[in-house]
């Protein structure tokens, strides 16, 4: 596979998207790093944004919710190169009505490269990361070689 690299600024866009039983989960660690966190850019599914800003007022700027297709909107922001980080606290105990959208996003998001956290401690990971406050070249599968590719 040939690669290409994308470079990430310093300020990083971050998406935060948690399911019903993990949005406490969620804004507590929001809470926490609340003075990380407002040193980027902030994107949220519809219901997780606005809990977050009700909670923290961190400016999350909020999409569609996940059921209505804010995990596909997520998605596309990936694939247009503006999502940097995710932090998606999913539900592993619980049935989901969209639950291809959610497989979706996750495909998408490795396919992409992008950091996913899907717990308190990767997120806690990422977020001390040395290459959080640095630029940082990451590596993206060439699309053009990939259009190329003999079928
Ligand atoms: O369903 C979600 C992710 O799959 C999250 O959506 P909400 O933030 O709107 O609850």
């Amino acid at each position: 596979m040939a690669y290409e690299t994308q470079r990430l600024e310093i300020k990083k866009r971050i998406a935060l998207i948690a399911h019903d039983s993990r949005k406490s989960d969620m804004i507590q660690w929001c809470t926490e790093h609340h003075g990380e966190l407002c040193q980027h850019v902030l994107y949220g599914t519809g219901t997780t944004a606005k809990l977050i800003v009700e909670a923290t007022k961190l400016p999350v700027q909020g999409l569609k919710s996940g059921p209505l297709g804010g995990d596909q909107q997520i998605g596309s922001k990936i694939v247009e190169g503006d999502v940097d980080f995710m932090i998606f606290f999913w539900d592993p105990l619980s049935l989901h009505p969209h639950d291809p959208d959610v497989k979706a996003l996750l495909r998408i998001a490795t396919l992409y490269n992008i950091p996913i956290a899907t717990n308190i401690s990767t997120a806690d990971f990422l977020l001390n990361s040395l290459y959080m406050n640095k630029v940082y070249e990451r590596k993206l599968i060439n699309f053009d070689s990939y259009l190329n590719r003999k079928i």
